[in-house]
């Protein structure tokens, strides 16, 4: 049985979902905080769904061995070790819509909270002091907001900026001038943004590039009394430099719902008057967790069950309807893809995948990652379907797609033809059935299903050959399953590929290729 362990809290429609679709489910969020527990859990588990408590690091990762898809309701993966799991063959999942308006309005509410003092006051009339004069507060008609990041959020909180009638501004390399415009929001670079902006909201993903965005040299430009917004992620901010600008009244005030370590519970920021904060609580209303943890619980399942693929940050998308046409052509692709690695010598240079017929309409992509996996297995330990496209390019592989609409004997075929030091080696495949069958090998015409152990041997085409094979392979004890013949045109060599019942058993390869009129003999194994 299928297995998801889920160590955080989710939405119970998570657990619903799961188990509706005959998964069996743990559902501890205290596994979050208890790393061996959850490498126990994670044993024998297929999936695992979190939000931002559970660290799924390399560690944790390299301890999950069944482990097929990581899910995270909601959008940040910086609690992810991304490569860990690309490199080890796991699909990481997000929702990236789930949770996004919930946000943004978190962050809208979080600037009227610092604007307009709102927690401090309320914290105070509670004591009966009554101190109308001590919460003076400022206007968000007619200010500068400006954004860093405008993307699902951001572009929300933009929106709904505007409609407060504040002029919206946003610094966003990735954004282009079209889509501001359509956003009704002037693109800036970060020093006019943090010169304009009476208002600044961070949204961006936390990265190399944004660590430290609001750094101490950003605080000593920004436009005196600004107030900051944080409902991204705590890294964003150098949170030593923010203390010192806001006791130096540079920033008026900040509204933080996130921190460099969390959960924060005690904090150089918390003592302060003119800051509000929150408990990462940018994504915490029903609604969106509702969503959050649906969605997740659905993508987990569909790729499980079906290899969907929605939303995943390392591997093409597949939908539901695409996963089963595809299912057949992808063990089509390994099956050719692993031989033509398996035969070919030298290092592997390039992989060239042919499509041709009605595969050709299909989306390839998978596909292509089944094929360059399967060839590469020869050379690379690592390698794996998620893996596998991003690690040819790092080692200078090229991989070359070709489609053709028509295939004249075969409804489709998939041909692989792969370039190494040594010269190259094409192998053709097609569905008879729905089951792989090789039609061409190195140029031969066969026909020839694929099995756990096989040999392919080249040979002068000259009598007697097939009866010593016979004897050699008699001689290992070892039953021939299935004999497929072809003859190469131009030498007269003979092709064959010969499927063996020899379970575990290495065939007796030294015999064979003492034969007389051996040129080539080697072991596939599938
Ligand atoms: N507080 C909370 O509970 C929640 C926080 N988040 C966080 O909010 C942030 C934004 O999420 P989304 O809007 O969904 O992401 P998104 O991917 O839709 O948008 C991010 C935007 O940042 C821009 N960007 C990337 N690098 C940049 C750079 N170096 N400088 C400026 N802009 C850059 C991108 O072009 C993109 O437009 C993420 O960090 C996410 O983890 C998301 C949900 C809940
Ligand atoms: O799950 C949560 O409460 C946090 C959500 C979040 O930070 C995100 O989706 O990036």
């Amino acid at each position: 049985m299928v297995k998801v362990v889920i160590s955080d809290k989710l939405g119970e429609d998570a657990v619903r979902i799961l188990e509706a679709r005959k998964i069996d489910v743990v559902f501890n969020p205290d596994l979050a905080k208890d790393p061996e527990a959850l490498r126990k859990e994670l044993a024998d588990a297929d999936g695992l769904a979190i939000r931002s408590a559970t660290k799924a690091t390399a560690e944790v990762i390299a301890n999950a061995p069944k482990l097929k898809v990581i899910g995270r309701a909601g959008i940040g993966v910086d609690n992810i070790d991304i490569d860990a799991a690309t490199g080890a063959g796991i699909a990481v999942m997000n929702t990236p819509f789930g949770n996004a308006v919930t946000t943004a309005e978190h962050a809208i509410a979080m600037m009227f909270a610092v604007a307009r003092k709102i927690p401090q006051a309320d914290a105070s009339t509670k004591l009966s002091k009554w101190e109308k004069s001590k919460f003076m507060g400022r206007e968000l008609f007619g200010k500068t907001l400006g954004l860093i990041g405008a993307g699902n959020i951001g572009g929300i909180v933009a929106s709904r900026a505007q409609g407060l009638r504040m002029k919206v501004i946003a610094f966003d390399p990735f954004l282009s001038e079209e889509k501001a415009k359509d956003m009704g929001v002037e693109l800036v670079s970060l020093n006019e943004l943090l010169t304009r902006a009476n208002f600044i909201s961070l949204h961006t993903p936390l990265n190399d590039k944004t660590r430290n965005i609001i750094s101490r040299e950003a605080l000593e430009v920004i436009r005196p009394g600004a107030f900051i917004v944080n409902c991204a992620r705590g890294g964003l901010i150098d949170e030593d430099a923010l203390a010192e600008a806001l006791d130096d009244g540079r920033v008026a005030g900040a509204a933080l719902d996130v921190f460099l370590e969390e959960p924060a519970k005690e904090h150089p920021l918390f003592d302060r008057e003119n800051v509000v904060v929150t408990p990462h609580l940018g994504a915490s209303t029903q609604e969106a967790q509702e969503n959050v943890a649906v969605q997740i619980a659905e993508q987990i399942a569909d790729y499980l069950l079906t290899g969907a693929v929605q939303n995943a940050l390392n591997m093409p998308s597949v939908t539901a309807e695409e996963a089963p046409k595809l299912k057949p052509f992808i063990n089509l692709g390994e099956k050719v893809g692993s031989m033509a690695g398996q035969l070919s010598e030298g290092a592997i240079e390039g992989i060239t995948v042919r499509f041709a017929g009605a595969v050709s309409a299909l989306k390839i992509d998978p596909i292509i990652s089944g094929v360059v996996s399967a060839a590469l297995k020869t050379q690379l330990a690592t390698v794996n379907a998620v893996n596998a496209t991003a690690l040819a390019k790092d080692r200078g592989i090229s991989i070359t797609e070709e489609k053709t609409e028509t295939s004249p004997n075969f409804g489709s075929t998939l041909s692989v033809r792969v370039t190494t030091s040594e010269g190259e080696f094409a192998v053709t495949g097609a569905l008879f059935g729905g089951e792989p069958r090789i039609v061409r090998l190195g140029g031969v015409r066969l026909e020839a299903s694929v099995s756990s152990c096989m040999i392919y041997v080249e040979n002068e085409d000259k009598p007697g050959f097939i009866a010593g094979l016979g004897e050699v392979l008699r001689d290992a004890n070892i039953n021939i399953a299935t004999f497929n013949l072809g003859r190469r045109e131009e030498s007269g060599d003979a092709v064959a590929l010969v499927a063996l019942d020899c379970g575990k058993d290495e065939p007796p390869l030294e015999a064979i290729r003492a034969l007389p009129q051996i040129k080539k003999a080697s072991t596939l194994r599938f």
